[in-house]
């Protein structure tokens, strides 16, 4: 089951499912779902330097991002064909029986920008500041300016809540991240390792 606005507010007013800060709910909560706003830090690839990323090396992927800072009442051009990752600047605590999807807005959608690249959900047990990776598909710059709502999240009811939810597990790379963070696929558990 799909979270209506009705069961958001009656989640969040429970305080089990957390955005904040929500500043003003009558604009960000729409009907089955929650907007984000854009946080003002960015990791940008540095694309003249990179002959080839290996996921599993975690220097080569340090070593590839840049991070910026958009002033206050600055902006952040994306030009066409740019990847970067970009940060929600609220943060979110998704309890144990609900699983969030990150979607785009339809008026950035029109305007040729997209917030995922395929990674689009979070984990029931997540808390943290969700990772945007903002792409542009059109021919032309846009634009984007911290603070604007750049993407929503959905609700989905778990039939029963999770056993093993995210933070719990060994693991769990992006718990509590705060900011945009690069990929930490190097990470990963091994099968039938230990880490
Ligand atoms: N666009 C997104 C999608 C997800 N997340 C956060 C919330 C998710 O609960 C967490 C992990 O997402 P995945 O399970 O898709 O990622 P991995 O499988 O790579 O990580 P892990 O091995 O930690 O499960 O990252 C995020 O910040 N931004």
């Amino acid at each position: 089951m799909i979270l209506s606005d009705a069961d958001i507010l009656r989640r969040l007013e429970a305080g089990d499912l957390v955005v904040e800060p929500l500043d003003d709910p009558d604009i960000q909560i729409q009907p089955a779902s929650v907007d984000l706003r854009l946080g003002r830090e960015f990791l940008e690839f540095q694309h003249a330097n990179i002959p080839c990323i290996h996921p599993n090396a975690e220097a080569e992927v340090a070593e590839y991002v840049e991070e910026t800072e958009v002033e206050e009442g600055g902006e952040y051009i994306l030009h066409p064909g740019d990847f970067v990752l970009g940060t929600t600047h609220e943060r979110v605590e998704i309890p144990d029986d609900l699983i969030a999807h990150v979607e785009g807005r339809s008026s950035l959608g029109r305007l040729a920008i997209v917030v995922h690249a395929t990674a689009g959900l979070c984990d029931p047990g997540y808390e943290g500041q969700i990772t945007l990776e903002l792409s542009n598909l059109g021919t032309a710059p846009v634009a984007l300016t911290p603070g604007m709502r750049i993407s929503q999240l959905t609700f989905t009811e778990l039939k029963t809540p999770a056993d093993r939810p995210y933070g719990a597990e060994r693991g769990s790379k992006y718990q509590g991240q705060t900011g945009p963070q690069a990929s930490k696929i190097q990470g990963d558990r091994e099968f039938g390792g230990d880490q």
